[in-house]
């Protein structure tokens, strides 16, 4: 097996990485993280920065990340990054071996802080790059809905290993995808999955518990023989996919059921599994770049579980250009079988509009 210790590191990482959200999200609702701290999706995204770098330097010394966050102003916040710092310290997984070969817990604070910025890299087409989101959904996270921790490993601007925790996700595949699955899903019995996959080796699913990993199966998209009954799914936010134009596509398919929404790569975790069919991401903004961390995991997964994912365009993803994937504009992640079916409909609703 290929990347054999890669995937257990980014598995065991995220593993720890989604606790620690967890615990943020805890201490915000019993208050110890105030709203005036205007910071639980702060906390949780630094923290998690730190506990995956650490991780990736203790086993992987030389590769480079790219990760969204950077420490400059918790630097200069000691009181916010002191908060932090009590988080990270204590978060570990429930297995020793496995925080072992994590290395262990970080030292010091100076530690975490190093951790979070060595997150600086520029990307590009050489060598082993990881592409990090530590929180993504930040919105999902907040209300107590859908969230991912994000982690792929690149080699020569190609995604070779892509993990996905979404602490707030059925571990029951055949659980109807629903909207928002609501506070009470946080740390609750039957929430909380793990996707991973390494290229050429298919995607997998195993339930995302207190660090210890086990179980799991193979995961594939649902083959859809009839478009009209495709489940879609889109972000909740209109302002990172148009929604006019994902019912327009929705109408010309003959899609008849209502869009899910839901925030972060959860969709695209939910496509692999066969619990949603088709993920539009339709660009409202022209300028807007989308960012390599935000797309890395998810692309591999679902391509992995016999899904296809382009751009509106028809093209692949491309993340060997640096931080953003500015050769690409949106995406469309379907079964492979009804790829093709899907661009025609996505290019003549937005072709009509230009
Ligand atoms: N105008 C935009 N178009 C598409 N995506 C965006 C836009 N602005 C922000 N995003 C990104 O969308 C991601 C969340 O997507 P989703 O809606 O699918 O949950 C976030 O990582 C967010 O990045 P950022 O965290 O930098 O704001
Ligand atoms: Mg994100």
């Amino acid at each position: 097996m290929a990347f054999e210790k890669e995937l257990k590191v980014a598995q065991l990482a995220v593993a720890r990485a989604s606790i620690l959200t967890k615990s943020v999200f805890a201490e915000k609702a019993k208050g110890t993280i105030s709203k005036e701290d205007k910071s639980p999706v702060t906390i949780g995204d630094y923290g998690a920065q730190a506990l995956i770098i650490a991780a990736i330097k203790h086993n992987f010394p030389e590769d480079e990340v790219v990760g969204e966050e950077e420490a400059s102003t918790l630097r200069e916040q000691k009181e916010l990054s002191s908060k932090i710092w009590n988080l990270v310290k204590d978060t570990k997984l429930s297995d020793e071996d496995s925080d072992t070969m994590l290395g262990g817990p970080l030292k010091t604070e100076d530690d975490m802080l190093n951790a979070i910025d060595a997150g600086n890299s520029a990307g590009g087409a050489k060598g082993r790059i990881w592409a990090l989101d530590p929180i993504d959904g930040t919105k999902g996270f907040l209300r107590g809905g859908q969230y991912a921790v994000c982690l792929a490993l690149m080699v020569d601007g190609d995604v070779k290993v892509g993990v996905l925790g979404c602490p707030n996700l059925p571990i029951d595949d055949s659980e109807p995808l629903k909207e928002d699955m609501g506070a009470a899903a946080t740390d609750k019995e039957g929430y909380g999955v793990l996707f991973s996959a390494v290229q050429g080796e298919g995607a997998r699913i195993q339930p995302l518990t207190r660090g210890a990993l086990s179980g799991g199966h193979s995961i594939s998209v649902k083959k859809v023989t009839d478009v009209t009954q495709a489940v879609m799914c889109e972000s909740v936010e209109a302002g990172h996919s148009s929604k006019g134009d994902n019912a327009e596509i929705a109408q010309k398919l003959g899609v008849t059921g209502k869009p899910v929404q839901m925030d972060s790569q959860a969709k695209y975790g939910s496509v692999a599994r066969g619990a949603g069919d088709i993920y539009l991401r339709l660009p409202v903004r022209k300028d807007y770049q989308e960012k390599i961390w935000d797309h890395a995991a998810g692309d591999l997964i679902v391509r992995e579980a016999g899904g296809q994912v382009t751009d509106i365009h028809g093209n692949r993803l491309n993340f060997s250009i640096g931080r953003t994937l500015r050769d690409n504009k949106g995406v469309v992640a379907t079964p492979a079988n009804i790829h093709a079916q899907v661009l025609k409909a996505v290019g003549e609703v937005l072709s009509a509009k230009i």
